[in-house]
């Protein structure tokens, strides 16, 4: 049957055939391809064909021989090609706009869709396909004729078309159209898809797209076989009709499978054309994919450039707007100390403890009550940038107390000296915050951190560090003489991180709260502790040595406990000033957005810049870190102090170095920061704060 076929197209191939209309060509190349009217040299060959001899393109045929094989497109390479039609495509093909056409094009379907069009209006009907096999096949036999020619001058004996040939690639350059260059170096860069055969390293087919579509995927022998096709007449060799034995391959989706039935194993004899196949849609789809994704990284990059540009316009505006309120705090303390005096005047009879227990920081601190009650309060705000100069010395530049306030590290010092610092707190519901407390105590640089917590949690927070001293005693009957016999050896005590609400707790931290008192101990009260306070006032009222350390919560509640009234939201800075003063003058923290600061004298406001995260136990490290702070600025004196409450200097720095920790581990964890992250944070940012 197939040779029956074979047949019948041989029979039909010597017979004139009629001219068909020239079909339509769909893609004209470039601007006005030069029509071929008088002149050219294609129409003078049209015309010379006449009626042109029987090379007009078959229908291809699939194989419908083997009932095994499926039905599919049929490969169309292997037709035969006479020797006019060979011409006429060589005359097209060697057209400037063609050959302009595929210079630098690696794909080049449409320009071989025009010439098979300008063929057809010869008079031949080959397929796009089919012209471009055809042109492959001639180059190959140009250049190996050539490289024959340089080595035996046997060119025409393999290319028949050699002059043709030559007359056309001769003069086809570089994309630029510059003359061919020289044949690159074995090492140097290679085509995609492989090795290139030895003969596509020659002059100009590096350069050559076509000559790129296939470079490395075909054995040159197979090739040559294959592409030779012509013959002198049609009569005298058979049409090779082919039908591929396996079905081309459809790229699904991201991967490739061969769209072959299930039940024909594809012979082992013909496995080239299914990898040139695959080779190319392998080429394809990774150039499409290589594509791809430049394209999602150039979005990702513009993505984070402009997160980063909306992150820098907030940064720049939050500055401004610090400097603006510098400005405002400045005119203010300027233009408003009359007025304030009266309210000054106003309000020292509310507080009658107060100026008698100015003296008791300690015999070494110089605090003038005169001056204090006659002096107007102050609010004192900083924003700090650590990379700005600060002009506003006037703020008898805290930040500097606070350094000055440091023990400089020295070897002339024994363990201890630097402090000592006892937390009470701990029960079995919480023991991350004492921790965190008494870890962050000893990284500011305390030397040694003692915990008094319950039993239960005593194991537990032993395990969370070891350079932490643990005392399981909170919670036993002599729970108080416990802490008592340590409390001289401490510095500080810090009561509440963690400690709970259990009754029996809460008396055990007030009788210790009491045992500090009588020894003169700074005291920071925190979280629990605040609560204690907040049920009975006058466990610390009057004792200038306790710095209370309220959340807002915790705040509220002492506010509205000591005078009778809630927070008036619009006045924060009155509202603390006013807590202070009714606790006698001990210094209030108010924690939140900006920490403001109160001895009932002044206010400082701490807004170093912190981050938007709010994770547990960021209070904790502050009332840990305030815990050294308070002893060293105790310690220091007024001198180093300039005069100011040391609590007062204590606490701005406990505070810029909490929100210093926030900032750092933010700015390198984001959401995921916790309050752990935090403390790794104490070391560097006590460093970037007090001592550059
Ligand atoms: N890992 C650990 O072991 C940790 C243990 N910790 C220990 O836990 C104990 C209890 O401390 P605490 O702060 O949760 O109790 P408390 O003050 O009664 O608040 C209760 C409620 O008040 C609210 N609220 C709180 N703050 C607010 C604010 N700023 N602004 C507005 N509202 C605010 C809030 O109410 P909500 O929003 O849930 O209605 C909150 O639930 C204590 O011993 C402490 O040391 C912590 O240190 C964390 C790490
Ligand atoms: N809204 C905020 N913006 C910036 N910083 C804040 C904000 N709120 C609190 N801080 C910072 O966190 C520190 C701890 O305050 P926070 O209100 O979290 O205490 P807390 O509730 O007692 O903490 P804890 O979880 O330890 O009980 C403050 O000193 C302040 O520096």
């Amino acid at each position: 049957m197939a040779a029956g076929r074979r047949g019948e197209a041989r029979s039909g191939a010597g017979l004139p055939r009629p001219r068909r209309p020239a079909p339509r060509c769909p893609t004209r190349l470039g601007p006005a391809p030069p029509r071929r009217g008088a002149g050219s040299r294609a129409d003078e060959l049209g015309a010379a064909l006449g009626c042109a001899i029987g090379g007009g393109w078959r229908q291809p045929r699939a194989v419908a021989s083997d009932p095994g094989r499926p039905r599919m497109i049929t490969n169309t390479r292997g037709f035969l090609w006479s020797d006019l039609e060979t011409r006429a495509l060589l005359e097209i093909w060697g057209e400037a706009d063609v050959q302009s056409a595929l210079d630098g094009n690696f794909r080049n379907s449409h320009v071989y869709r025009d010439v098979a069009c300008r063929l057809a209006e010869l008079g031949f009907e080959r397929t796009p396909e089919q012209c471009r096999i055809r042109i492959k096949g001639l180059k190959r036999q140009y250049y190996q004729a050539r490289d024959g020619l340089k080595k035996n001058g046997h060119a025409r004996k393999i290319c028949k078309y050699y002059d043709e040939m030559d007359r056309i690639l001769s003069c086809r350059g570089g994309p630029d159209g510059a003359p061919e260059p020289p044949p690159p170096l074995p090492d140097g860069p290679q085509p995609l898809g492989g090795p290139p055969s030895p003969g596509a390293l020659h002059n100009g087919r590096e350069n050559d797209p076509e000559a790129d579509e296939d470079a490395g995927l075909e054995s040159p022998r197979d090739n040559f076989a294959e592409d030779s096709g012509e013959c002198s007449s049609y009569a005298e060799r058979p049409i090779k009709v082919e039908c591929p034995p396996f079905a081309i391959p459809v790229p699904p989706g991201d991967g490739f499978k061969e769209m072959s039935a299930p039940t024909v194993t594809p012979p082992l004899t013909q496995p080239k054309r299914s990898k040139k196949r695959h080779a190319n849609l392998t080429l394809d789809k990774m150039m499409e994919k290589f594509l791809q994704q430049s394209v999602d990284t150039e979005e990702k990059f513009y993505r984070y450039e402009e997160q980063r540009l909306k992150i820098e316009d907030k940064r720049r505006e939050a500055e401004h707007a610090r400097e603006l309120q510098m400005l405002q705090m400045l005119g203010q303390m300027l233009s408003g100390i009359s007025s304030t005096v009266s309210q000054r005047a106003q309000s020292i009879p509310t507080s009658p403890p107060q100026r008698a227990n100015h003296r008791s920081y300690g015999d070494n601190f110089n605090y003038n009550a005169m001056t204090a009650a006659l002096s107007p309060p102050i609010v004192i705000e900083r924003s700090f940038s650590l990379h700005r100069n600060h002009t506003l010395k006037d703020m008898e530049n805290i930040f500097q107390l606070v350094r000055n306030v440091i023990p400089p590290l020295t070897g002339k010092r024994h363990k201890g000296q630097d402090g000592r610092i006892g937390i009470v707190g701990g029960c079995r519901e919480y023991t991350g915050a004492p921790y965190f407390a008494a870890i962050t105590a000893l990284k500011v640089g305390a030397d040694l951190s003692h915990v008094f917590c319950t039993k239960d949690a005593a194991t537990v927070i032993k395990s969370y560090s070891p350079e932490l001293i643990v005392h399981p005693v909170l919670d036993s009957p002599n729970a108080v003489h416990e802490v008592d016999k340590w409390l001289p050896r401490l510095h500080s005590v810090v009561i509440g991180p963690g400690l709970g609400r259990d009754e029996a707790l809460l008396e055990n931290a007030k009788a210790i709260i009491e045992k500090s008192k009588l020894k003169g101990i700074p005291i920071i009260i925190d979280a629990d502790g605040l609560w204690l306070i907040s049920q009975q006032p006058s466990l610390i009222q009057g004792y200038q040595r306790a710095i209370l350390t309220p959340n807002y919560m915790e705040f509220s509640r002492l506010y509205e406990a000591m005078l009778r009234d809630p927070v008036d939201s619009s006045d924060h800075h009155g509202c603390v000033l006013r807590l202070s003063q009714a606790l006698g003058n001990l210094t209030v923290v108010q924690k939140g957005e900006r920490d403001l600061i109160s001895d009932g004298e002044k206010v400082l406001v701490c807004s170093h810049e912190g981050s938007s995260r709010r994770c547990g136990g960021q209070g904790d490290l502050l009332s840990g870190s305030l815990g050294v702070l308070a002893h060293w600025a105790f310690l220091a004196g007024a001198e180093k102090t300039n005069g100011q409450n040391p609590f007062l200097v204590a606490a701005f720095g406990a505070c810029s170095l909490t929100r210093q920790c926030n900032n750092q581990a933010f700015q390198k964890l984001g959401r995921s920061m916790t309050a752990s992250d935090m403390v790794s944070e104490v070391g560097t940012a006590f460093s970037k704060l007090f001592e550059t």
